[in-house]
């Protein structure tokens, strides 16, 4: 007896939701793509384009378009939202009358919402009360995975059911898909290098080396994985695709947005010239502000996103917050093998001994 085809639906018709929505038409499934944009719409339908997001890229032409949401999401199984994060709950709740318990809704989006500190797999959970929820995450710019370039990429669910089809639906000989069971993890692996990927933006826009970057990269982890373990996520995830993963390709590539941005003030433009010539989110922007308030009122200690924050938003010159952070606190390169705590004893007694 043949198997009938998964019917997945896509939320969002910007590059990730594009390329995904490609992938799963290629893999034999029925997709649905939702977008507020008709005349994109038209576009996808007849030419197999879209050319405000992907202009370069042919779109599988099973790939049904539409601005219908009823339409959409009729007998989805699966559903990948890959809206920004500013418009998540709002898409979401457009669409909640049309989906039912039985579906997989999967976030694509690597933002949080400023309201309660939310990822938005918790936004999906609020909105629904549904059991079958994920996040993808990883490496993934858009525009090579339209370009099939190989590409991997992670599914964060605690629901095995959710895992598999996500496995099966995207899972390609180009793009692999791996599992695990930290969704939080995952998903804030995603958000946090946003942050990153701007300031290693900003570096290489001031001419610094090869040694910066990856001392920046490097220590960028430290801090993901400090503020990740302080809210209650497992570090180990930021070993993972999600995690340094992720922090390599957006923090080394011209193709992320978050970098662009950083090259644009680097180059001395004003975050709102540098947000404006990219024309599309970078989630950095608002992340940056989000965790960095939320270290302040912890007492997380996160002096990178701090540093990022004083340059975007208090006109601090990027090259004079590159100095204070060199002069800032030697403390240990791996915390999990020694504690900043030991670091610091150690240095009073040196002090004092030489005293
Ligand atoms: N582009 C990538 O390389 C990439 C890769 C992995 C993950 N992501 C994540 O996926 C998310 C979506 O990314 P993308 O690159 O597909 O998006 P995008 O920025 O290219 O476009 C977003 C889409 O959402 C739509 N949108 C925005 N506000 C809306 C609203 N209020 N109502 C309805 N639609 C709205 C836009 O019209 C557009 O179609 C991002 O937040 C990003 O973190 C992106
Ligand atoms: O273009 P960016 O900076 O949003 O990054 C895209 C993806 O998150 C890279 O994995």
């Amino acid at each position: 007896m043949s198997q009938q085809p998964t019917r997945v639906a896509v939320l969002g018709g910007g590059s990730f939701g594009t390329a995904l929505a490609s992938i799963a038409a290629d893999n034999g499934c029925t997709v649905r793509q939702w977008l507020r944009d008709a005349a994109l719409v038209e576009e996808i339908n007849r030419d197999q384009r879209n050319s405000r997001y992907l202009p370069d890229y042919a779109i599988n032409p099973a790939v049904h378009a539409s601005t219908d949401m009823a339409e959409v999401l009729d007998g989805a199984e699966l559903v990948l939202v890959a809206i920004p994060s500013k418009a998540f709950r709002e898409v979401v709740r457009q669409a909640r009358p049309y989906l039912n318990a039985e579906q997989i809704l999967v976030s694509t989006t690597k933002g949080i919402q400023q309201e309660g500190f939310k990822l938005m797999s918790q936004i999906l959970e609020e909105e629904t009360g549904f059991v079958h929820i994920g996040v993808l995450s990883g490496p993934n710019l858009a525009s090579e995975v339209a370009q099939k370039q190989l590409t991997a990429t992670v599914i964060a669910s605690d629901d095995d059911l959710t895992r598999a089809r996500v496995q099966s639906v995207l899972g390609c000989d180009y793009f692999r898909v791996y599992a695990s069971n930290d969704r939080y993890g995952v998903e804030l692996g995603g958000a946090l290098k946003n942050i990153y990927a701007i300031a290693a933006g900003m570096a290489a826009a001031l001419g610094m080396g090869e040694n910066t970057r990856s001392m920046l990269m490097t220590r960028a982890l430290a801090e993901m994985s400090r503020f990740a373990v302080e809210q209650g996520a497992n570090p180990m995830t930021f070993l993972g695709l999600a995690g340094v993963g992720d922090l390599i390709v957006t923090c080394s590539s011209s193709l992320s947005r978050n970098y662009r941005v950083g090259y644009a003030l680097g180059e001395g433009r004003t975050l709102d010239e540098a947000v404006e010539a990219l024309g599309q989110v970078a989630e950095g922007v608002n992340t940056v502000r989000l965790v960095r308030d939320k270290a302040h009122a912890e007492g997380i200690y996160m002096p990178l996103a701090e540093g990022l924050y004083q340059v975007l938003f208090n006109d601090v010159p990027a090259r004079q917050m590159a100095k204070m952070l060199m002069q800032g606190e030697q403390s240990s390169d791996v915390e999990f093998i020694l504690s900043r705590e030991d670091v610091k004893q150690a240095r009073r007694r040196e002090a004092q001994d030489g005293d």
